[in-house]
């Protein structure tokens, strides 16, 4: 769907990104993970020509995005940014239709699909007449997800997108992210330098240092065949155990068959989460129930240990 190939930018004769190589395959979400200044924004901002490359090409699907108009191009992806960027004097309402008002859609169509968005980002349609400044900052951040979904684009950009935000808000919106793209199965590129979310939400991350790739592949790949040792330190090898168990749902290591009374987990959780809940609970089983709060079977805590060994001896 994206391809880099050798791309190259520099700012004032510094280099940001060194040839770089890419391929963003369709319906994929990849994660652009690195330290500051590595060259993640420049990078995403090179697909949507917001950043110009100076040398190498990226084609988009197929096309190099040289070839087409930097406008049409904008808006056949949406992009949402950590600073939001709506449009202060504009209602919220406006701001989501920018794009299909753009594209010209009828009123008819606009309502409809801002309703589908609303559901989609579990906003309130009491708050599609307020204006930013009146939100919260996880409802702007979510606005700023509908506004760049809008128009129903073929690539989905986002720069830390929900980097403003407390770390449960954050967590919800990652969520939602990962059901949005499971629903649609739109293509993702996000930047972030968080490991935590690049492991939730991550098809495939990309690691890059100093305005290169420096190794990527699935999550558990990379924590478990670091290529070198900055990839290993960048994960950090003494939360590796704990990192690896954000990889799994725990619906996938209870066992079935048993009941146990007591406040039921939800097996979407993962087992980092159910760690959390072992050790504040002082517990060493948990009863699991299914997305329809129907009872699913039981989490053993020494099961986790197995797990996680099991995942670090495949990967
Ligand atoms: N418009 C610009 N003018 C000059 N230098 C720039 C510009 N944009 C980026 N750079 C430089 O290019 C390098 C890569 O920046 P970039 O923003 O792509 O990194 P990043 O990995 O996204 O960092 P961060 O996580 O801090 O946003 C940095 O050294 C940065 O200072």
């Amino acid at each position: 769907m994206i391809e880099f190939d050798g791309v190259s930018r520099a700012f004032n004769g510094k280099a940001a990104v060194k040839d770089l190589s890419l391929q963003v395959a369709k319906g994929e979400f990849c994660v652009l993970l690195g330290t500051s200044g590595s060259g993640k924004s420049t990078t995403l901002k090179m697909i949507n020509r917001l950043v110009e490359f100076d040398s190498g090409d990226i084609r988009f699907a197929g096309e190099s995005v040289r070839q087409l108009d930097a406008r049409t191009l904008r808006r056949r992806m949406g992009y949402a940014i950590q600073s939001i960027g709506l449009f202060p004097h504009w209602t919220v309402r406006k701001n989501i239709a920018t794009v299909p008002v753009l594209l010209g859609w009828s009123r008819a169509q606009i309502d409809e699909r801002i309703a589908a968005l609303l559901a989609l980002l579990n906003l309130d349609a009491q708050l599609l007449n307020r204006y930013p400044h009146q939100l919260s900052g996880g409802q702007q951040q979510r606005v700023g997800v509908a506004r760049a979904l809008a128009a129903d684009p073929e690539v989905l950009l986002m720069d830390e997108p929900f980097g403003a935000l407390d770390p449960v808000t954050r967590g919800v919106l990652q969520q939602e992210m990962l059901r949005i793209h499971r629903l649609s199965g739109r293509t993702i590129v996000l930047v972030t330098h968080d490991i935590d979310e690049a492991l939730t939400l991550a098809d495939r991350i990309v690691l890059m240092d100093n305005g290169e790739i420096v190794q990527q592949g699935r999550p558990a790949e990379l924590l478990t065949q670091p290529k070198n040792d900055f990839v290993r330190d960048f994960f950090g090898r003494s939360e590796m155990g704990v990192r690896l168990l954000s990889l799994e749902q725990v619906g996938n290591a209870v066992r079935r068959g048993e009941w146990l009374a007591g406040e039921p987990i939800a097996a979407a959780l993962t087992l980092r989460d159910a760690l959390s809940q072992f050790i504040a609970r002082r517990t060493d089983k948990l009863p699991v129930v299914d997305d329809r709060q129907q009872p699913l079977g039981v989490l053993h805590f020494g099961d986790l240990l197995q797990l996680r060994e099991g995942l670090t001896c495949a990967g």
